[in-house]
């Protein structure tokens, strides 16, 4: 039950919006971004650089982000560091208010981008405390609220987080995928030259390069733009494609891109499709949800974690020669490395807590891992997954 001492703790002065957790507690700050209330699962990210790129993965779709970098929305916003049009986190928590932008590449301000996506930030909060309370108790559930007048109806907030049934069991993947198929050009961003495309990288025809279907469950798109750099022709299609559907597209090899919520909530679509692939012998590359798909349809179980991993600097040791890749990840659930079958081999570990990172199917071209290759935010350690995946599939007969 709530502690009423706690759901009514005084509004302070200028507080202009609010957390209410699932137990009752209640965080005050300052408002910034979108007017309303949300609910969500509050997780910490510990990434010092790529808010914009946090803020729009759809893996975080249902989440409050609590950033525990102080200085949020300081470099402001452009149009190419989004990694999804209208999907991920529905709020922030920051510690400083957000500052006027600074940096050559900011075209407009950080609070005006997210009311344009409908997501709310509040400000003032201490980060730190918050994250430690998710190391203690595990991510919980919050409502985030903001009004500029500060009206908040604290009993009503925590009826309704209270109602809200939580990530566990939740399937999100379909909801942010695309509903049409799409083919995919662009290549990654550099410096003074922006987005390349498949004609500009030096890579040969698109025509001739192998083809990669991937499965859209809520992706980054530098997935897409990594798996082009790397010499593929990419076509996305939606979550629920059918075996048909991917097979009539005759692809070299299939990718599985990350998403949102519960792997084991994707069953009914997702995971006999990768079965099937598996069956037919298709090259398949899985990241984070789409790791931990591949891993149910070759048999493993996944499970909910205690607060999860998400920042820009995790340690992975890849077993087969001991390499440490320093990686960005964002996942709140994992494949229980006790429960791969014969024939599932585990190739990466997470040196925080030695929880599973990384799977291959034995005597097939089928992997996955649990981190994220593709960066956007975070180090380029592990972009030979990408060379190893597209680099294989040209000998397939
Ligand atoms: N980034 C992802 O794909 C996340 C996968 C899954 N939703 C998790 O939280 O573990």
């Amino acid at each position: 039950m709530a502690d009423p001492a706690v759901l009514h703790a005084p509004q302070p002065d200028g507080a202009t919006a609010v957390l209410v957790f699932a137990d009752g507690q209640v965080a005050w700050g300052r408002g910034f971004g979108a007017v309303g209330e949300a609910i969500g699962e509050m997780c910490f990210n510990t990434a010092m650089t790529g808010y914009q790129e946090v803020m729009t993965d759809p893996s975080y779709a249902a989440q409050i982000v609590c950033f525990t970098f102080p200085h949020i929305g300081n470099v402001g916003v452009n149009d190419e560091d989004t990694e999804s049009v209208d999907a991920g986190a529905v709020g922030c928590v920051v510690r400083e208010d957000v500052t006027d932008p600074s940096n050559f590449r900011s075209m407009g301000d950080f609070p005006r981008w997210l009311a344009d996506r409908g997501r709310i930030g509040i400000a003032g909060l201490d980060t730190r405390a918050l994250t430690r309370r998710i190391r203690r108790l595990g991510a919980p559930n919050v409502a985030i609220a903001h009004d500029p007048d500060g009206r908040f109806d604290l009993a009503a907030m925590l009826g309704r987080v209270r109602a809200w049934q939580g990530l566990e069991g939740l399937d999100l993947a379909k909801g942010v995928s695309r509903q049409i198929s799409e083919s995919w050009a662009g290549d990654v961003w550099q410096l003074g030259s922006g987005f390349g495309t498949t004609d500009t990288d030096g890579q040969g025809s698109a025509a001739a390069r192998p083809h990669v279907v991937a499965m859209d469950f809520g992706s980054k798109n530098n997935i897409f733009r990594t798996l082009v750099k790397a010499g593929a022709r990419v076509t996305v299609v939606p979550a629920e494609a059918t075996l048909d559907t991917i097979m009539a597209l005759k692809p070299d090899g299939v990718f599985l891109s990350n998403g949102p919520g519960d792997p084991a909530a994707t069953g009914a679509y997702a995971v006999p499709v990768i079965r099937g692939l598996l069956d037919r012998d298709v090259p398949i590359f899985g990241i984070c949800l789409g790791h931990q798909m591949l891993g149910l349809a070759a048999g493993a179980r996944t499970a909910k974690m205690f607060q999860g991993h998400r920042g820009a600097n995790h340690p992975v040791q890849r077993l087969s020669d001991g390499t440490v890749e320093i990686t960005s990840m964002n996942h709140g659930f994992a494949i229980d490395g006790d429960t791969l079958p014969a024939g599932v081999e585990q190739t990466h570990v997470s040196l925080f807590d030695g929880t599973n990172c990384g799977i291959e199917i034995t005597g097939k071209k089928a992997f996955g891992v649990q981190y994220h290759p593709e960066a956007s935010p975070g180090p380029q350690d592990s972009f030979y997954l990408f060379e190893r995946f597209v680099g294989g599939l040209g000998d397939r007969s």
